[in-house]
């Protein structure tokens, strides 16, 4: 694969308004990362993701270091890459039979659009394992691109890894050294876009555009996008809106993250509704990163101090299962199920993934 120089003129990103209505937004902390760098941070930060991260597995990561203009920049190269004919697309499309989520999604069609209604283009890391074809648009913008996912997985990613290895009073490097980017493993960037249904096919659907799920990688980083709907489960099982201002990113802590600190740091259950009536008509682009551990890590929760003065400790049957599976296991079986039902090979999703470990949430 040659990465190309030319630069074509892409079409500005131009942001829906955010919408007017009265929405129950979730209350969440923002870790300002830049704090990191000046004395007494980390202490500051850690204090802060001790307070509420046993609870609630979203918040905001600020003084991040990426501009609006660089997301702006990804959103225009996603927009383009959405825009391309879908013959184009298809010849970039993903294994999700065998839990490969690397290049292209379509939507589906027919009676099975009801299950799944986004496309995605994931661009996996820009390593030797990963070369791959992709559509000469990605090409043009492939240093750019590499770059924007190179800031995330050094300056955002590994900085909260050693944050959450300080809080658990572990080696500082511990969960570092096991996302080594050039290790065997898979990290995607996420192209995403979401289309309108009507209000009627919206209502048979339960207004539901994603089905309530936790991630199976290790963080989640969702970059502005304006069109709300996502929604975060709050500990009393009911729904809040999560607000998304230009500027912060908003992260969730997924599963590998979730077993790997034996279930102290909580991988959070969300969904997707049809969004508001101001901004249901519009298609809603999203950009996500998807950080994960290397491929042959095993899930099996870390030593920690922390934990055991908490007493936490995880049910023995899933201690087990989780020493046998792999981080890469994981993600492929969650990515293969989930194939499964949105082809429908199987009627009804399925909870239980590998070794008897289970799903956290369906709905
Ligand atoms: O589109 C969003 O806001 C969330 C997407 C999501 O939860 C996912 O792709 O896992
Ligand atoms: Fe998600």
């Amino acid at each position: 694969m040659t990465a190309t120089t030319t630069t074509t003129t892409l079409r500005s990103y131009i942001a829906p308004p955010q919408t007017k209505e009265k929405l129950d937004w979730a209350e969440l902390e923002a870790l300002d990362i830049s704090l990191l760098d000046q004395p007494g941070g980390k202490q500051a930060l850690a204090n802060q993701v001790l307070s509420f991260i046993n609870k609630n597995g979203f918040f905001y990561v600020t003084g991040h270091g990426l501009t609006n203009h660089q997301v702006d920049r990804q959103y225009s190269i996603a927009q383009a890459f959405f825009d391309l004919p879908l013959e184009e697309k298809l010849q970039y499309s993903c294994d999700t039979a065998v839990g490969d989520f690397r290049g292209y999604k379509p939507r589906s069609t027919g009676e099975l659009a009801a299950r799944d209604n986004d496309e995605r283009y994931n661009i996996p890391k820009f390593t030797l394992e990963h070369e791959r074809p992709h559509p000469e648009l990605i090409l043009q913008h492939y240093e750019e691109i590499k770059d924007f996912s190179l800031h995330i997985h050094n300056k955002i990613l590994l900085p909260l890894l050693r944050l959450f290895a300080y809080v658990l009073e572990i080696d500082e490097e511990y969960l570092v050294q096991i996302h080594r980017y050039e290790a065997k493993g898979l990290e995607y960037l996420r192209y995403m876009q979401y289309y309108p249904r009507t209000v009627e096919e919206d209502a048979k659907l339960g207004n539901l555009w994603a089905k309530g799920h936790t991630d199976y990688n290790t963080l989640t980083f969702l970059f502005h996008q304006p069109v709300a709907g996502l929604q975060v489960q709050q500990p009393d099982n009911t729904w809040k809106y999560v607000k998304s201002e230009p500027g912060p990113i908003i992260v969730n802590i997924a599963d590998a993250l979730e077993y790997l600190s034996g279930g102290f740091l909580k991988s959070t259950v969300h969904r997707v509704t049809r969004p508001p009536p101001d901004q249901a008509d519009k298609p809603r682009l999203g950009l996500i990163y998807f950080a994960r551990p290397e491929a042959e890590v095993k899930m099996k929760p870390v030593q920690s101090p922390l934990l055991e003065r908490l007493g936490l400790q995880v049910p023995a049957a899933q201690l087990k299962a989780l020493e046998e599976v792999t981080a890469e296991d994981w993600a492929r079986a969650r990515i293969a199920k989930d194939h499964r039902f949105r082809t429908g090979i199987v009627k009804k999703q399925e909870t239980e993934i590998l070794a008897g470990v289970h799903q956290k949430y369906y709905d």
